[in-house]
């Protein structure tokens, strides 16, 4: 079974942008090792602050942000980073290649459950004289030069793009290596399994409440079959399923606070998912266009999300 280099190698991925992915990635087996001790570590629990984005932030949302902060700061190929656990973007190697978004624990409300959580990153390759500033990270989604996941589940796996198709890796535990266990990845173009957090259904839209009740309806409605629904409460998870075996992932847009496009973040949760599902032969939208063409105003920006299935994601969008 090849590994992660030998993949990267064959697909003939710059050395240096290698070497921000194989520090990444092996940063995200120390960040596994660390969830499977769990409270026998005392990793649990919250930290005691806010984050940027005025959420309480985990132990694990710490740990793991600092794991992968101090690591890609090391790396000479990097040029700055940004992730949800820091306010502002952190500057690295000015002659640096490659500027990183990284959500570094994904799904922070399953931490305590012992449930999914995940890594999701996405690269960009810019160069320049001066040390980086947050202008330099608004780049449009459809110029990331790889973009992937961890997910820390039953087993750890990794999902990863670099332009080229997607491929997934298991972690195997002996070896702490990540092995291909699937080639070139294609979302089925229909699908009868939907995942979006009803308890928010009276605050959307009323063409997000129609979509979504005619799905609820099943075969008595005007879909005239019958549709599953599922709600992992981390979108690595929802997404790892959609990659897997198909499926809709919906993060509307609601009134619960009008001023915010969204939930989900731009830079290090949507524009990543939105590289790997293109590239899975999959759609990602907001209400309004592709996510991939956006022009980013903003590092922790927040933008609606619905992705998955081409052919489902049409039919949302219909409404
Ligand atoms: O709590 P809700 O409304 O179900 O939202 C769950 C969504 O929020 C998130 O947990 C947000 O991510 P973070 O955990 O990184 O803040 C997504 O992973 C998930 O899809």
């Amino acid at each position: 079974m090849q590994n992660l280099s030998q993949v990267l190698a064959a697909s003939a991925t710059p050395e240096s942008l290698q070497s921000v992915l194989n520090i990444t990635i092996s940063t995200c087996v120390d960040i596994s090792n660390a969830l499977k001790k769990g409270s026998l570590a005392g990793i649990l629990g919250m930290a005691g602050n806010e984050n940027v984005q005025g959420e309480e932030q985990k132990k694990l949302d710490v740990i793991s942000n600092d794991m992968l902060k101090d690591a890609l700061l090391a790396c000479p190929a990097v040029r700055a980073i940004a992730s949800e656990e820091e306010d502002d973007i952190v500057p690295a190697h000015t002659d640096g290649e490659y500027l990183i978004a990284f959500d570094p624990l994904d799904g922070s409300s399953n931490i305590d459950i012992n449930a999914m959580v995940g890594t999701i990153f996405s690269l960009y390759r810019q160069t320049g004289d001066n040390p980086a500033t947050e202008q330099d990270f608004l780049i449009q989604g459809k110029e990331q030069v790889a973009a992937g996941y961890v997910l820390y589940g039953p087993s750890s796996m990794l999902v990863l793009t670099t332009g080229k198709g997607v491929n997934m890796f298991t972690l195997d535990p002996d070896t702490h290596t990540f092995l291909l266990t699937r080639e070139n990845v294609q979302v089925a173009q229909d699908t009868q399994e939907f995942a979006i957090n009803m308890s928010n259904q009276r605050f959307w839209a009323d063409s997000m409440q129609n979509y979504v009740n005619n799905l609820v309806a099943g075969k008595n409605g005007s879909r005239n079959k019958d549709f599953n629904m599922r709600w992992v409460a981390a979108m690595v998870g929802d997404v790892h399923r959609i990659l897997c075996r198909g499926g809709i992932f919906i993060y509307p847009w609601d009134n619960k606070d009008p001023s915010k496009p969204g939930k989900l973040r731009l830079m290090y949760e949507a524009n990543p998912m939105a590289m790997l599902l293109e590239q899975a032969g999959g759609k990602a939208h907001t209400h309004t266009q592709r996510i991939l063409d956006i022009q980013p105003e903003a590092i922790h920006q927040r933008v609606a999300v619905i992705l998955g299935a081409a052919n489902e994601v049409d039919k949302c969008l219909s409404y």
